[in-house]
C-alpha cells in the first residue's frame, strides 16, 4: 500500500481515495504520475483494523460490548461513562481525526450501567473529505474488540412536519441518497471475515431496542417528543435546498442529516444490531418563503442539541441498562 502523502485524508492516515504510484500498473496519469485509484474497501484491510482494536482493547483493560457514536453537540452521551479511559483520536494508530466542530475527537471506554461501552466523541463525515469506508471504518474496530451492539446518535433537520425542534426520531429505516449515486463503504472486494459480499438490509433496525426506548421513552414522560421515522444522509457540508427537501419528503424521509447510514451499513453487514435515533435539531422548510428562520446553521444544531443533551443521555443510559439486565 503507498505511504505518500497523495493518500492523505484531512489530517488523517496514508489510506485515502486515490493513490499516485510511480511504479503503479494500469492507471491514468497526472503530471507524468500514475494514478492507482484504491477500492474503499482495501483502505483498511482486516489485519489494519486488528491492530486498531488491539490498541484499544490492550490500552483500556476491556472488551466492550456496546458502541456509541454521538452526534453533533451530544458527546456528553460519552461524559456518563463511569472509569473512562479516553483515547485522542491522534494517539490512536492509523486513526483519522474530527475536523467538525461539536465532535471532539476521542473514543471513551468504561462502563454505563454496568455494561462495557466504547463511545466515539466525534465521527467522521463524508463532507470532511473522507472516504465513506474511512468515514465508517470505527464500526469495524469496534466489532474486532467485542462490540454486538451499536448506538448511533445524530443531529438532523425535520422534514416531517409533526416533528419540533427537540424531538427524538428513533430510525426505523433508511434512505441512502449516497448510494443512490453508487457510493458504498462495501465498495470494492469484499473480506467475509467482516461479513457477506450482498448484505440485506431489511429489519437494519432492531425492532426490540425500537420497542424498548418507545417504553423508556413513556416512563421518562417525554413520549409526545418521540416519533418512529425514516433518516436519509444526504453528502453536505451544505444544507438542503427546498426542491430536494420537498423531494425527500415526497419519498417518505422524515429527518435528513450527513451521517449514520454508512455507519449502519457497515455495522450490519458484520451483524451487529443497531440502535439509532435523530435528535430535530431544526425544522426544514419545505415550501418557498423570505423568512431567515429557514435557513439551517450548524451553531443552531449544537445549541439545540446541548438543550437536550440530557433526555438523551437517559434514554441512551436506559436502553443500555435494559440490554445488561436482558444479557446478565
Ligand atoms: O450527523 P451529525 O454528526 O450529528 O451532524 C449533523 O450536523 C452537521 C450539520 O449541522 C452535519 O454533520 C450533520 O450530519
Ligand atoms: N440538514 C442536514 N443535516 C443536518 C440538518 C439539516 O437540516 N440539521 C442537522 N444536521
Amino acid at each position: 500500500m503507498c505511504s505518500r502523502d497523495c493518500c492523505s485524508g484531512p489530517g488523517g492516515s496514508n489510506r485515502g481515495n486515490t493513490c499516485t504510484d510511480k511504479k503503479g500498473g494500469k492507471a491514468g496519469s497526472l503530471n507524468g504520475e500514475k494514478i492507482i485509484p484504491t477500492p474503499q474497501s482495501l483502505l483498511y484491510p482486516y489485519e489494519v483494523i486488528e491492530e486498531i482494536a488491539d490498541f484499544i482493547v490492550k490500552g483500556s483493560g476491556m472488551r466492550p460490548k456496546i458502541g456509541i457514536i454521538c452526534g453533533s453537540g451530544l458527546g456528553s452521551l460519552a461524559d456518563i461513562i463511569q472509569d473512562p479511559k479516553i483515547f485522542e483520536y491522534e494517539k490512536i494508530p492509523n486513526f483519522p481525526v474530527s475536523t467538525v466542530e461539536g465532535h471532539a475527537g476521542r473514543l471513551v471506554v468504561g462502563t454505563l450501567e454496568g455494561a462495557t461501552v466504547m463511545a466515539m466523541q466525534g465521527r467522521f463525515h463524508f463532507y470532511e473529505g473522507y472516504p465513506l469506508a474511512k468515514c465508517s471504518m470505527p464500526v469495524r474496530v469496534m466489532k474486532l474488540c467485542g462490540v454486538e451492539y451499536l448506538f448511533a446518535t445524530n443531529a438532523a433537520g425535520g422534514i416531517n412536519p409533526r416533528f419540533a425542534v427537540g424531538d427524538i426520531m428513533l430510525m426505523h429505516d433508511h434512505v441512502n441518497m449516497l448510494g443512490f449515486a453508487g457510493n458504498s463503504p462495501l465498495q470494492g472486494p469484499n473480506d467475509p471475515r467482516f461479513g457477506p459480499r450482498f448484505p440485506a438490509l431489511v429489519n437494519s433496525y432492531n425492532k426490540d431496542l425500537i420497542n424498548k426506548a418507545i417504553e423508556i421513552g413513556k416512563a421518562m414522560g417525554i413520549e409526545s417528543n418521540i416519533h418512529v421515522g425514516v433518516y436519509s444522509c444526504l453528502g453536505g457540508p451544505n444544507y438542503e435546498t427546498i426542491a430536494e427537501l420537498k423531494a425527500l419528503r415526497m419519498m417518505g424521509v422524515d429527518a435528513v442529516g450527513m451521517s449514520t447510514v454508512h455507519e449502519v451499513i457497515t455495522a450490519r453487514h458484520c451483524d451487529m444490531k443497531v440502535f439509532a435515533f435523530s435528535l430535530i435539531t431544526n425544522k426544514c422548510a419545505t415550501e418557498y418563503s423570505d423568512k431567515k428562520d429557514d435557513e439551517a446553521n450548524h451553531e443552531e444544531v449544537m445549541a439545540v442539541a446541548k438543550t437536550r443533551q440530557k433526555a438523551c443521555c437517559e434514554l441512551v443510559a436506559r436502553l443500555i441498562r435494559e440490554i445488561h439486565l436482558a444479557s446478565a
